[in-house]
C-alpha cells in the first residue's frame, strides 16, 4: 500500500522517531540531503561527468537545512556552489542552523530579506549554471512567497544555459503539500525529491504539473511508525493501485448468477448510447448478466444494438418497482444518459424510497440495500434539493461526480475548493470529497486526473492518472459512463463500494493506457480482457 501523508503527519512521524531516540534530526537531514543529491544524479548521469555550477536557494526552515546539506555534498563532488538564504542566519531552526555552520566553512551564503520589498536578485543570475536546488519551502508553506519566488524566475530566465534543471527539496515551493494548491506562485521543478512517504500534494490538483517527477527517498524512519496513535490509519489516505487478480478472476465452480445482475436504466430515445456504454463496461468486467432497462419506445433502439445485453421494460416508476421484486438484480446504475425528469422518478424507487421525496422526507424504514451508481443526470436531477437525495441513500451507494455535479451537491464545498488559497495547508480535493461522503451518507468518487474516493468512515484515496500513469486521453465524451458501468458490475459481482469504486477507477485508467492515442469511450470496455490478462501474470501484490 502506497500510503500519502499530510505535512502534519509527516512532522508526526519524524518528532515519534527522534523522541523515541533511534534517530536524531541532523541525521534524518543529512539523509534528506544526500538522497537530494543521489537523485539528481541518477536522473542526470551528464551531471555526474564533470564539475558544474549550482545555485542552491534555501529558506528560512529545516527545508532549507536540508538545502544545506545538498551545498556542502556538491562542493565536496567538486561542484561550485552559490547559496542563497531567504532569512536570518540566527533565526534557523536548530538542525538547519547546524548545516549552515557546517557549509559556511565551506562557502559562501548570500543572504536575503525574505520580505520582498528589499530584493536585491539580480546576482542570482548565475552564469553557466546547471542546477538550481529548490530549498526554500517544504511542508511548513504557510503562505505565499512573492520575494524569493521573483528571484527565482529571474534566476532561470537569465540563466545562459538553457538547460538548467530545478530539483525541489520534498515539494515545490509554493505547493501545498496538503492539497496540491499553489499559494499564489510556485517553483515548478523537474524533479521533486521527496522523504519517507510521498505527500498528498504530490497528486492533488496541481501537484503534479509542478513537481515534473517524484522521487521517494527513503531516510530510515522506521515503517509502521505511522501507525502510532498521532496519526490514526483511518486517516491515512492511500494511493489506489493496482488490484490483485484473484479479486476480479472467476471461479471454476461458479455460474453466472454468482457474479450477479446489473441494471442500467436508460433514457429517451436517442439518448441510449450512455447507458449501453456502461452495460458493456458492466458486462465485460464481470458481472454475470447486464440488462438495460427502458420505457416500450425505446426498446427498438436498443435492441438493434445489444446482443449479450438483455433488455428490461419499465415504463415509469411503479414498474421499475415492480421489476425490482427480483432480488437478483443486485446492482443498479442511473445517471448515464436518462434525463433529470426521468431520474427525478426513478431514484427513489432504485433506492428503495418509494415514492418521489417531498421536501425534508424521513428516510425510509428498511430500504433495500442494493448496491446503487448514481452518476451524471441522476446527479443533477437533485441540484435544486440534495438533502433529499442524500435522506434517500445508503452504504451501498456510490455517487460519481465530475466537478460541476459535486458543485451541484455540494455547492459550499465546491466554493471552499475554487477559492483562491491563502494560506496553507489549503483545503484540498481530499478534504471536499470526505466531507461529502459523511454528509450524503455514501462512497463518493470525485472524478478527474486525480479521482479521490472517500467514504463516510472517512477512509479516502485517489487514483492518480499522473505520471507514469497519465491517460490523458480518458478526456473523452462517454468516459465517465463506461466508469459508471465498471463499478456497477463490480458491485453486482458483490465488492464493496469502496472497493469497486477504487477497483474501478483504477481499471478505467488502465484500459485507456492500454489503448493510448485516439481511444474513444467504446474501447475502454474491450480493453479488460487484456488489462486482466496482465493482471494474473503481473507478480503478487504486496499485502496492505
Ligand atoms: N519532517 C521530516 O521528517 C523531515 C523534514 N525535513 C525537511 O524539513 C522540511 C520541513 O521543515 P519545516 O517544518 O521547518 O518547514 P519549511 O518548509 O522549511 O518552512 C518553514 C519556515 O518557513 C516559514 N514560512 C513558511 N511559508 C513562508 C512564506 N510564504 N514566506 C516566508 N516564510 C514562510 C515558516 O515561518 P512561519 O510560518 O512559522 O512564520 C517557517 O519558518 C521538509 O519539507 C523537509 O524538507 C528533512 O530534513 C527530513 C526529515
Ligand atoms: N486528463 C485526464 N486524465 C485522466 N483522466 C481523465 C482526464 N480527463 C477526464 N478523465 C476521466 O475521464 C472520466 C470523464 O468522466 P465524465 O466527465 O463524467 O465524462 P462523460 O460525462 O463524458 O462520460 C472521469 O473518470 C475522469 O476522471
Ligand atoms: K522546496
Amino acid at each position: 500500500m502506497t500510503k500519502l501523508l499530510t505535512a502534519e503527519q509527516m512532522r508526526g512521524i519524524e518528532t515519534a522517531a527522534i523522541e523515541s531516540g533511534s534517530v536524531t534530526g541532523l541525521e534524518l537531514m543529512e539523509r534528506a540531503g544526500r538522497g537530494v543529491v543521489e537523485a539528481v544524479f541518477a536522473e542526470w548521469p551528464d551531471l555526474l561527468q564533470a564539475s558544474h555550477i549550482a545555485v542552491v536557494l534555501c529558506g528560512p526552515g529545516n527545508n532549507g537545512g536540508d538545502g544545506f546539506v545538498v551545498a556542502r555534498l556538491l562542493k565536496e563532488w567538486g561542484w561550485e556552489v552559490r547559496v542563497f538564504l531567504y532569512g536570518d542566519p540566527d533565526s534557523l531552526p536548530p538542525d538547519a542552523r547546524a548545516n549552515y555552520k557546517r557549509w559556511r566553512e565551506l562557502g559562501e551564503v548570500t543572504v536575503r530579506d525574505i520580505d520582498p520589498a528589499s530584493l536585491q536578485d539580480d546576482d542570482l543570475a548565475v552564469p553557466g549554471c546547471s542546477l538550481i536546488v529548490d530549498g526554500l519551502f517544504g511542508t511548513g508553506l504557510t503562505r505565499p512567497f512573492r520575494g524569493p519566488f521573483t528571484a527565482f524566475a529571474q534566476a532561470r530566465d537569465l540563466s545562459d544555459k538553457k538547460d538548467v534543471r530545478v530539483v525541489a527539496i520534498d515539494t515545490p515551493s509554493g505547493l501545498c503539500a496538503d492539497s496540491g494548491r499553489i499559494l499564489d506562485t510556485a517553483i515548478r521543478a523537474d524533479m521533486s525529491v521527496t522523504f519517507h512517504a510521498a505527500k498528498l500534494g504530490h497528486y492533488l490538483d496541481r501537484g503534479p504539473s509542478e513537481c515534473g517527477k517524484i522521487v521517494l527517498c527513503d531516510i530510515g524512519l522506521k515503517p509502521g511508525s505511522e501507525s502510532r496513535p498521532a496519526v490514526p490509519p483511518d486517516e491515512i489516505v492511500r494511493l489506489v493501485e493496482r488490484p490483485a487478480h484473484a479479486a476480479l478472476a472467476k471461479r471454476a465452480d461458479h455460474h453466472k448468477y454468482s457474479h450477479g445482475h446489473a441494471l442500467i436504466l436508460s433514457g429517451v430515445p436517442g439518448t441510449g448510447g450512455a447507458a449501453r456504454l456502461a452495460a458493456r463496461a458492466a458486462l465485460r468486467i464481470g458481472a454475470g448478466l447486464v440488462s438495460v432497462v427502458c420505457e416500450d419506445a425505446e426498446v427498438a433502439e436498443h435492441a438493434a444494438q445489444l446482443t449479450a445485453i438483455m433488455i428490461k421494460r419499465a415504463n415509469g416508476a411503479a414498474a421499475l418497482a415492480a421489476l425490482l421484486e427480483d432480488e437478483r438484480l443486485n446492482a443498479l446504475c442511473l445517471g448515464p444518459g436518462l434525463g433529470v425528469d426521468r431520474a427525478r422518478d426513478l431514484v427513489p424507487v432504485a433506492l428503495g424510497a418509494g415514492d418521489p421525496p417531498s421536501r425534508g422526507r424521513a428516510r425510509s424504514a428498511s430500504p433495500p440495500r442494493r448496491s446503487v451508481v448514481l452518476d451524471a443526470d441522476a446527479l443533477t436531477a437533485f441540484a435544486e434539493a440534495p438533502a433529499d437525495l442524500f435522506a434517500m441513500l445508503h452504504e451501498r451507494c456510490v455517487l460519481t461526480p465530475h466537478a460541476g455535479e459535486f458543485g451541484r451537491l455540494f455547492p459550499d464545498l465546491a466554493e471552499r475548493l475554487d477559492a483562491t488559497p491563502t494560506k496553507g495547508p489549503a483545503y484540498s480535493k481530499v478534504d471536499a470529497t470526505r466531507e461529502a461522503a459523511a454528509r450524503a451518507g455514501c462512497t463518493i468518487l470525485f472524478k478527474g486526473p486525480d479521482t479521490v474516493i472517500a467514504e463516510p468512515s472517512g477512509q479516502a484515496s485517489i487514483n492518480a492518472a499522473r505520471y507514469d500513469r497519465a491517460a490523458p486521453w480518458l478526456a473523452t465524451a462517454g468516459s465517465g459512463d463506461v466508469l459508471a458501468g465498471f463499478i456497477t458490475g463490480l458491485l453486482a459481482r458483490g465488492m464493496s463500494p469502496m472497493e469497486a469504486a477504487e477497483t474501478g477507477a483504477w481499471l478505467h485508467v488502465e484500459c485507456a493506457r492500454a489503448f493510448g492515442p485516439g481511444l474513444i469511450a467504446e474501447d475502454l470496455p474491450e480493453r479488460i480482457p487484456e488489462v486482466l490478462r496482465d493482471l494474473e501474470h503481473a507478480a503478487p501484490r504486496r499485502a496492505r
